[in-house]
């Protein structure tokens, strides 16, 4: 657990950063600190590593002030991972991950082994251990931050912007990957970002700050969406609220119903016999939703240019939101809903997802 109590940073000409702040940020739980640029996330961020001094107020990890703690050992016991990555350049990954667990005493040997596992354990190919941070992509970069972080099995671990320099498309693969290391590992972590998504998706709680670093709302991301503090909690966490807070309820009860298929390859009688429909699912040999044809249209054998490739597919166990979007992107406007290994369990429609957010009552 990292405590704010009161804790206020005044810059020496005058500029108040964080204005008594009370915050817990609870073991094992990612705490997302969002907000309008220069509302005193970063200065928040390293006061608890001691980067900044607070003004006043107090700042304890498990109860106990990191006042009176050695700034090395503090700093030890809190991984950091900045934009950039800030990786060391004349090092290999290999070294730049085993660095900050030699800090903390381990042996080279035993640093490199720990190192080598954390880079595959992030996501990256064995092989890039030996490369330099110059022959990698910023998102790999950003994936041998995290790794570094990683290497000395902090207790907590500090974030500011991890995945901001990256396009959107790698940003979003980070975050998937990061969120099923935490599922992991259970860090104690506070991440700084300005995308409230970012903060939604990542986030077991978020705190909205405003500018003057005074503490808007900290809450569950369901909780921001549905019930926003004030007029600037609102504005902030922006529109499409109601349709963005399905992503947090998952349908109990929901029913899929069963669908024909048909195989890639099959013939157009094939897919004829198979549904009277207007459209038809075809999946690969293990069952995937591959995509929709329309049987009457189709000639010869079905192959890859003739799938429509519109509908998303939803986990079984997955949000409203995820069930919605399958269902409106089928071109039949029947979703598929898979399981974990991406099999076709069944497929249901636009008024039974609403019908379970009707029945619904979280949140509200
Ligand atoms: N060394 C400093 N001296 C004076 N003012 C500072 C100093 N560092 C930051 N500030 C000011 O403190 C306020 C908070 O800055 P901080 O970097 O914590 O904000 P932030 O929320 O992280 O912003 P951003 O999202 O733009 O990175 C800003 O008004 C900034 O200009």
């Amino acid at each position: 657990m990292i405590s704010f109590e009161a804790v206020t940073k005044t810059y020496p000409d005058g500029t108040v950063a964080v204005d008594d702040l009370n915050l817990v940020a609870p073991t094992g739980q990612l705490t997302v600190l969002v907000g309008p640029s220069g509302c005193g996330k970063t200065t928040s961020l390293r006061m608890v590593n001691r980067l900044i001094a607070p003004s006043s107020g107090r700042i304890a990890l498990d109860g106990e002030s990191t006042e009176g703690m050695d700034v090395a050992l503090l700093r030890r016991r809190i991984g950091y991972v900045i934009q950039h990555a800030g990786l060391f350049p004349h090092r290999t990954v290999i070294d730049n991950v085993a660095s900050t667990a030699r800090l903390s005493g381990t042996s080279r040997a035993r640093a490199r082994a720990i190192a080598l596992e954390l880079i595959e354990r992030v996501g990256l190919p064995a092989a890039f251990a030996k490369r330099y941070p110059w022959q990698l992509s910023g998102g790999q970069q950003q994936r041998v931050g995290v790794a570094r972080a990683l290497a000395a099995d902090p207790e907590f671990m500090l974030m500011d912007e991890p995945f901001s320099a990256v396009d959107p498309i790698v940003r979003g693969q980070l975050q998937e990957e990061f969120l099923r290391l935490q599922r992991d590992i259970g860090k104690t972590i506070i991440m700084v970002t300005h995308d409230i998504d970012e903060a939604l998706k990542l986030g077991d709680q978020v705190a909205v700050l405003r500018t003057g670093g005074k503490l808007a709302q900290l809450a569950t991301p369901q909780e921001l969406l549905t019930a926003p503090a004030d007029e600037f909690v609102a504005d902030f966490v922006g529109r499409d609220r109601g349709y963005r807070s399905l992503g947090f309820v998952h349908g109990s009860g929901l029913r899929f119903s069963p669908e024909p298929t048909v195989r890639l390859g099959a013939t157009a009688e094939d897919a004829r016999r198979a549904t009277t429909d207007r459209w038809l699912i075809v999946a690969d040999e293990h069952d995937r939703p591959r995509g929709w044809v329309q049987p009457a249209a189709l000639s010869g054998t079905i192959s890859e240019a003739d799938l429509n490739l519109s509908g998303t597919s939803a986990p079984v166990d997955g949000s409203l939101r995820q069930m919605l979007d399958a269902a409106l992107s089928a071109p039949s406007r029947r979703g598929c809903v898979i399981d974990a290994d991406g099999r076709l369990v069944g497929t249901l429609r636009v008024h039974d997802v609403l019908a379970a957010i009707e029945s619904d009552g979280s949140g509200r």
